[in-house]
């Protein structure tokens, strides 16, 4: 395909995603129709509509109309490319700019400059002041890619080394032990031997950093009450000789954990049902906008409504005084969300102190996206004659 016809191909995606259609699925719908089309071509018609789709409205703003046309013009502006040059109508490219179109836009209001729906960006600039303008910024370019060097596999270096001899160069990052930066070579990662042999996970590093930082010593137990598809529980085992449970509401998002552990060479015990369970360590790491993350998944930041936001708030509520009861004495809580957002951070936790008097807090960690990894936070809790 030519540079032009990867743009048309995005330009109809990004109309099923105008549509309601989740990204992925749009994508998965064009590919299914264009066996024509190579995986290089794959490659960059999937970096072209997460690119537009992340910036959807400066894009469209950009580019004078919010369809899948409007915001490919747009996001080649943006990129310092004319669009005539692309728009040639020419063996299968867009059809030539109108005249509309080769007009500039003028100013965007602060939301649509920070690629947020209006609520989200009064949310950012309230929650997070000086703060919210680059966390905003940072969700609108792709995520960087981090790894997870598991310490059961091999050291930082080896980690490096098999990695770079399966064309994966990453380096180690600044502030978390163990954890790696992909700077070339990201679309290898999964097919190299340090990933299938467990010496490297997939995981951010804001997540690496929070796991680093619950304190936990051999002989202990650990609940993920939220475990997922296990990505904090596998990093907690691999720290020390552990006993690690794993609990979802869904036993399906579950079910890779046992393979996972298998190549990490770690034990977690999968439970549906916990049955009075204690354990010295209860983690929960709730279901949340994700707002910390919406350079991932951008669906997230178009979808979330404030009253989806409050039904999470009201479970996350539910979830943690459900796993407190699962905290052995002496033993803590920890709750996690990979958002940005105060109310499912620190106003659940001031909610939950209110709630639940016995309780104090311990430790209290914030990262915001950017360069280093995603947004998230931490929060952990012991009762209070611990
Ligand atoms: C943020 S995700 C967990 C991600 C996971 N810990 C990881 O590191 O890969 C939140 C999880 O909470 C689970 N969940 C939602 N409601 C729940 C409930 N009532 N009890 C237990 N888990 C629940 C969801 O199924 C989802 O897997």
């Amino acid at each position: 395909m030519t540079p032009a016809a990867r743009v048309a191909a995005a330009i109809g995606v990004l109309d099923d995603c105008l549509g309601g259609m989740p990204v992925e699925k749009a994508l998965l719908r064009w590919s299914r129709a264009s066996r024509f089309a190579g995986s290089k071509d794959r490659a960059a018609v999937r970096d072209l509509v997460f690119g537009g789709w992340r910036r959807r409205r400066s894009a469209a703003h950009a580019g004078g109309a919010e369809t899948g046309r409007g915001i490919m013009i747009g996001w080649l502006r943006q990129h310092d490319t004319d669009p005539a040059a692309i728009f040639t109508g020419l063996d299968h490219a867009p059809a030539p700019l109108t005249s509309e179109e080769t007009q500039l836009s003028g100013e965007a209001s602060p939301a649509i400059r920070h690629d947020l729906p209006d609520w989200l960006w009064e949310r950012f600039s309230r929650d997070l002041g000086a703060d919210a303008d680059t966390s905003a910024q940072a969700l609108r370019d792709r995520a960087p890619v981090f790894l997870r060097v598991n310490p059961r596999r091999g050291d930082t270096d080896a980690a490096m080394g098999a990695l770079a001899r399966d064309g994966v160069e990453a380096v180690a990052h600044d502030e978390v032990a163990g954890a790696l930066r992909v700077v070339s070579g990201e679309r290898a990662v999964s097919r190299s031997q340090a990933y299938s042999e467990g010496m490297v996970e997939l995981q951010d590093a804001a997540s690496q950093a929070a796991m680093l930082r619950l304190p936990l010593q051999d002989g202990q137990s650990v609940l993920d009450y939220c475990a997922g598809g296990g990505g904090k529980a596998l990093a907690l085992a691999a720290r020390a000789e552990i006993s690690v449970t794993a609990h979802d509401i869904s036993a399906a998002r579950m079910r890779d954990i046992p393979a996972r552990a298998a190549r990490a060479g770690v034990r977690i015990e999968l439970a549906e049902r916990l049955n009075g369970l204690k354990a010295d360590l209860v983690l929960v790491d709730a279901p949340c906008s994700g707002s910390g993350t919406w350079r991932r998944d951008p669906d997230g930041k178009w979808r979330l409504t404030p009253e989806r936001l409050a039904d999470l708030v009201r479970l996350q509520a539910e979830l943690l005084d459900q796993a407190a009861r699962h905290v052995a004495p002496g033993g803590s809580l920890a709750y996690a969300t990979c958002s940005v957002l105060a109310e499912e951070n620190d106003a659940q936790v001031a909610a939950f102190l209110a709630r639940c008097p016995g309780w104090v807090q311990r430790d209290r960690m914030q990262r915001l996206p950017g360069p280093n990894g995603d947004g998230f936070f931490l929060a952990r809790f012991q009762r209070g004659d611990a």
